[in-house]
């Protein structure tokens, strides 16, 4: 559950009273994520979230995320619209956070994601691609290979208290992942950088929707596909899936073909994404906020998915036949 913030009746009837949202019948913490404080809203006019911005999120970097938001509702992606206030304002502030209203959007994330959800993904990651294509805002990654170093220093010392030698394994690979290696040519573009499945709705089968673009930023399209391979390819005993892969990958190239400098790079962009999100979950895992209702993640699960991709020698290990060959 992720509420670091409270916020009191009278002071979000107050901060409410310059929206035209109606009357507030009802609000209350939502219980997911991790980074920032979300309340369900319930008013005369109908279902709203309510945002208070937390710890990973520059408040400059705000007007990024709600303009994308409009920019990819606006170019067909499903995805939640941002409330302005009476003067035209979106972007606000509640409890000392810099604070936001969103649309509600209909669906469920899947609890656990099947072949069909893999694929659905990945249709829905490729045409989110394509639609950021003239999003004119530029934001540049704070959590790609720069960004790691700083995080691991902020756990090195007890990285060992959650499983000895982790501080050694992780030290190695940063040191392998900023030796040069990283690709820098390859297509860019505005990622969602976090599309895990509790931030891709489903109606059925069907992607209904795509929320929290509170990491969306412009970096490699390719590097979107790594983070979704690890968050969507795995099974709960931490197994790579190849049938899930290969479904994600074939449906995001129908709609935006990798290049084959895309998927040369994607077993070194699968091992980035791990370890930043494996870094990521290591410092919450150490430093959770005393009294906050938060439940963080497991740091580990993305030890042992880095582990795999270290093993991949070429996207072949992901199901796909690389384009320069005949299948
Ligand atoms: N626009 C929305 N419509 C419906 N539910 C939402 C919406 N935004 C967030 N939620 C709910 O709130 C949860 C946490 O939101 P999320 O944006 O992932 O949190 P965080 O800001 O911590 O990353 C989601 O899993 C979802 O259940
Ligand atoms: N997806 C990240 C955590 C942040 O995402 P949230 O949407 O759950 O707040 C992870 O799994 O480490």
């Amino acid at each position: 559950m992720a509420v670091y913030t409270d916020v009191a009746a009278d002071e979000l009837a107050d901060f409410l009273k310059p929206y035209d949202l109606g009357e507030l019948l009802s609000y209350k913490g939502i219980a997911e994520g991790v980074e920032n404080t979300n309340f369900l809203l319930h008013t005369s006019k109908g279902s709203f979230i309510l945002t208070l911005y937390e710890k990973r999120v520059a408040k400059n970097d705000l007007p990024f995320f709600l303009a994308l938001m409009t920019h990819l509702a606006e170019h067909g992606v499903t995805c939640p619209l941002p409330v302005k206030a009476g003067d035209g304002e979106a972007l606000r502030e509640l409890s000392g956070r810099p604070a936001a209203i969103i649309t509600f959007l209909e669906g469920v994330w899947p609890r656990k994601p099947n072949v069909a959800h893999c694929a659905g993904v990945g249709e829905g990651l490729a045409r989110m691609h394509l639609a950021g294509a003239n999003f004119a805002i530029k934001r540049g990654n704070a959590l790609s290979v720069s960004g790691w170093r700083p995080l691991f220093d902020a756990a090195a010392s007890r990285a060992d208290e959650v499983q000895p030698g982790l501080h050694a394994f992780l030290a190695a690979e940063l040191d392998y992942l900023s030796s040069g290696v990283w690709p820098s040519n390859l297509p860019g573009g505005v990622i969602h950088a976090d599309l895990f499945n509790d931030n891709v709705f489903f109606l059925g089968d069907k992607l209904s929707g795509i929320i929290d673009f509170t990491f969306a930023c412009n970096d490699m399209l390719a590097y979107d596909v790594a983070i979704c391979l690890n968050a969507w390819c795995f099974e709960p005993d931490h197994s790579f899936n190849v049938t899930k892969a290969r479904a994600f990958l074939n449906a995001y190239g129908r709609v935006r073909k990798l290049s084959e400098a895309e998927e040369a790079a994607l077993p070194l962009l699968a091992r980035g994404a791990a370890i930043r999100f494996l870094l990521t979950r290591l410092v919450d895992w150490l430093n959770v906020p005393p009294g906050a209702l938060v439940k963080p993640k497991d740091p580990l699960e993305y030890f042992r998915k880095l582990r795999f991709h270290q093993s991949v020698s070429s996207v072949r290990d992901y199901g796909l036949m690389p384009s320069g060959l005949v299948a």
